[in-house]
């Protein structure tokens, strides 16, 4: 299977720097790309990662989104005296030049090509390019931001071009609109631009108003442009999570890319003096994780921005972490999204609902109505706000990421003896653990001398043991009587007083509620078979009309009802029960598993009933950490089935918030 992650980097791009006084420019320094480099290599990352060497961009390489003249012009800077450049340089915003910097960014470009080059060539699964000058604020013919040339829009027009890519995703979660990525393709629907950004109501910068959520795209690319503006600062973990569940993720899915390129600016993350947004750095584990099973796993992530060099050098980590498959660290404490958040989250969702299936029962109100609605609530929350803000200014500080110890076992199986384990993967020898075989006899055993459900049960148990202590990842059983295995993890999970059990059950096997609402486990069951009874907090069943067969409904539940159920609860094992007759195909099922595997430190345990024996390979390979196959572009969902899913999130949303999509009516 392919793997492997590549880096690219070189230390000529560290060789420019402001020579003159610019406020506007001080923060953008050499040291962005030696301390996020050197942390790398600290962290023993740089090791596991495939060194992929920079090149210059060519003059055709950058001629596929700049215009010639503006070429020529930069061409002209490395001749230039120190006032020939200070003059230069008066013409753009927000940007320098530096005898070096033409040099820099043809190697900034050119390294994102590399790595475009070895992601699509299958030399590697995905990767990293640690660059400046960062790019997307840089016109077709313009210098800004720090940008000179839009290493990510080349790289996107290089791999249409190049490569045949019919759908490409440029995700770009730098906390300043990428305005010169939107120009580049505003028109063009084989390109899916989105891009959150703070915008306080355009008076942040660049202080645009296309840089607003009604901006969708022009002419045959109207859908395809997705602005998620910020109107306040201190956006948190649970804000951006929301974002990628309610909008990105089930847009994405639809839209179905061939290749992922993210605008990987990590001035959205807490500490940072441009964004002063409060997500922790771990949170890019996350957001990079949820779009690696998109594109096949094909994600090409270039740094944009990142202005304090200690959450700049931990976000990278992060994100170069999970790239090698490593799993995600639990979300600490997540918030649900604050009032600003869910009105910016129901305005996009609005303003897109014509253009997404997924988005269609979104609910229209007019955007007047939305946007006055929206300044009200501001103007109160604002003196709230800035007040706050001052006292946080003195202590901006947070806690170090938590080391990520990956197990020394991925994945564990337990098979009946006539099944071959899958490569990759470790067969679990059946436990000798004497008070585990007793307790399992007592327990769970009908007869006697039932010994081949005795070794399953107590090997099951063991394996859930094992990836408690982190010797283990995950896992995958293939048992005659599942109900049976299911009681006997969750029983033995209950153990632990602070553990938290999420089962997904998929397939039509009646699955008994969890004794009480104590919240131990929660239970989220898919089927086709409409429950009447009314379920309590703790047990959310999802019917989809076609049950798990219609792929579009089945991912928009994943996506905008599991995932977020999912990190709210934040459980500390996932037990992923497949039965027959879900009528899920592969594919969707290795998405199901992949997804999950973000939740619990990757701790999935996946228990599947012994006639579904052909799904033990696409498990394993999921569990393993290889992307899902794409699900190709979806169908709309059933109608029926999206008013239901929502009609299920508006019931829920008081208990769980991360499934909330509008703001709270107002008095
Ligand atoms: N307070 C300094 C204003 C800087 N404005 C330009 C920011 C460009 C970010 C590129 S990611
Ligand atoms: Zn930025």
């Amino acid at each position: 299977m392919k793997m492997g992650t590549a880096l690219v980097y070189d230390e000529e791009m560290t060789k420019y720097k402001l020579l003159w006084v610019d406020p506007a420019c001080k923060i953008e320094v050499p040291e962005r790309l030696t301390v996020s480099h050197e942390a790398l290599v600290k962290a023993g990352l740089a090791d596991r990662c495939v060194a992929v060497p920079v090149r210059e961009a060519t003059d055709a390489d950058i001629l596929l989104v700049h215009s010639e003249e503006y070429l020529e012009a930069v061409k002209k800077t490395p001749y230039m005296t120190l006032e020939d450049l200070k003059e230069f340089t008066l013409q753009y915003g927000d940007v320098y030049f530096h005898p070096n910097i033409y040099h820099c960014a043809k190697l900034a470009a050119g390294a994102a090509l590399q790595l475009v080059d070895s992601v699509v060539t299958g030399k590697v699964r995905n990767g990293m390019a640690l660059v400046r000058p960062p790019g997307h604020h840089s016109m077709r013919s313009a210098a800004n931001g720090f940008c000179v040339f839009n290493n990510v829009a080349i790289a996107a027009q290089y791999a249409k071009q190049k490569y045949g890519m019919k759908r490409v995703l440029i995700v770009d979660w730098d906390v300043h609109h990428g305005q010169g990525v939107q120009s580049c393709f505003e028109d063009d629907p084989n390109v899916l631009y989105f891009s959150w950004h703070r915008y306080e109501h355009q008076r942040f910068w660049p202080q645009l108003r296309d840089s607003d959520y009604d901006c969708v795209g022009k002419e045959k690319g109207a859908g395809f442009n997705i602005n998620v503006p910020w109107n306040k600062v201190g956006m948190k973990n649970g804000d951006y999570l929301s974002v990628f569940c309610h909008v990105l993720l089930p847009i994405a899915y639809e839209f179905s890319p061939d290749l992922v390129l993210v605008c990987a600016g990590f001035d959205s993350a807490i500490g940072d003096p441009e964004g002063e947004m409060c997500a922790s750095p771990d949170i890019f584990a996350h957001l990079t994780h949820l779009l690696m099973n998109l594109a096949g796993g094909k994600v090409c992530a270039v740094l944009e921005g990142g202005y304090n060099l200690t959450s700049l050098h931990q976000s990278v980590c992060q994100t170069v972490q999970t790239l090698l498959g490593d799993p995600a660290p639990r979300p600490a404490d997540l918030d649900g999204p604050c009032t600003s958040a869910l009105e910016s989250l129901h305005c996009v969702r609005s303003a897109h609902r014509q253009y997404w299936s997924c988005l269609k029962h979104a609910a229209e109100l007019p955007s007047s109505e939305i946007s006055t609605k929206c300044i009200k609530l501001e103007e109160e929350e604002e003196e709230k706000q800035q007040h706050q803000k001052k006292e946080e200014e003195e202590k901006e500080a947070w806690p170090e990421p938590l080391k990520r110890l990956t197990p020394p076992v991925r994945t564990a199986v337990v098979l009946p003896d006539g099944v071959v384990c899958p490569d990759g993967c470790e067969r679990f020898s059946p436990s000798e653990d004497l008070n585990i075989l007793n307790k399992v006899r007592e327990n769970f055993l009908k007869g006697p001398d039932d010994s081949d459900a005795l070794t399953t049960l107590s090997s099951l148990t063991a394996l859930v043991e094992k990836m408690e202590k982190n010797e283990i990842c995950n896992g995958l059983a293939l048992v005659r009587d599942v109900s049976t295995a299911r009681m006997c993890v969750v029983q033995h999970a209950a153990t632990a007083h602070r553990n938290r059990v999420l089962m997904v059950c998929v397939g039509d096997a009646v699955v008994p509620s969890p004794g009480t609402d104590d919240g131990k486990t929660l239970l989220v069951q898919f089927s086709n078979t409409e429950s009447e009874e009314q379920k309590g907090k703790f047990h959310i069943p999802v019917c989809l009309k076609k049950g798990c067969s219609d792929v579009s409904g089945f991912t928009l539940a994943v996506l905008g009802l599991l995932l977020p159920l999912g990190y709210e609860y934040d459980p500390s094992l996932v037990l992923l029960v497949r039965t027959p007759g879900s009528g899920l195909c592969d594919a969707a099922w290795q998405q199901l598993t992949g997804l999950l595997q973000g939740l619990a430190q990757g701790h999935t345990l996946v228990l599947m009933q012994e006639g579904e024996k052909a799904c033990v390979g696409p498990t394993a390979s999921s569990l393993l950490g290889v992307a899902a196959p794409s699900l190709g572009k979806l169908p709309a969902p059933l109608p029926e089935d999206v008013q239901a899913l929502e009609r299920l999130r508006h019931r829920l949303q008081a208990d769980w918030k991360l499934l909330q999509t509008t703001a709270p009516e107002t008095a």
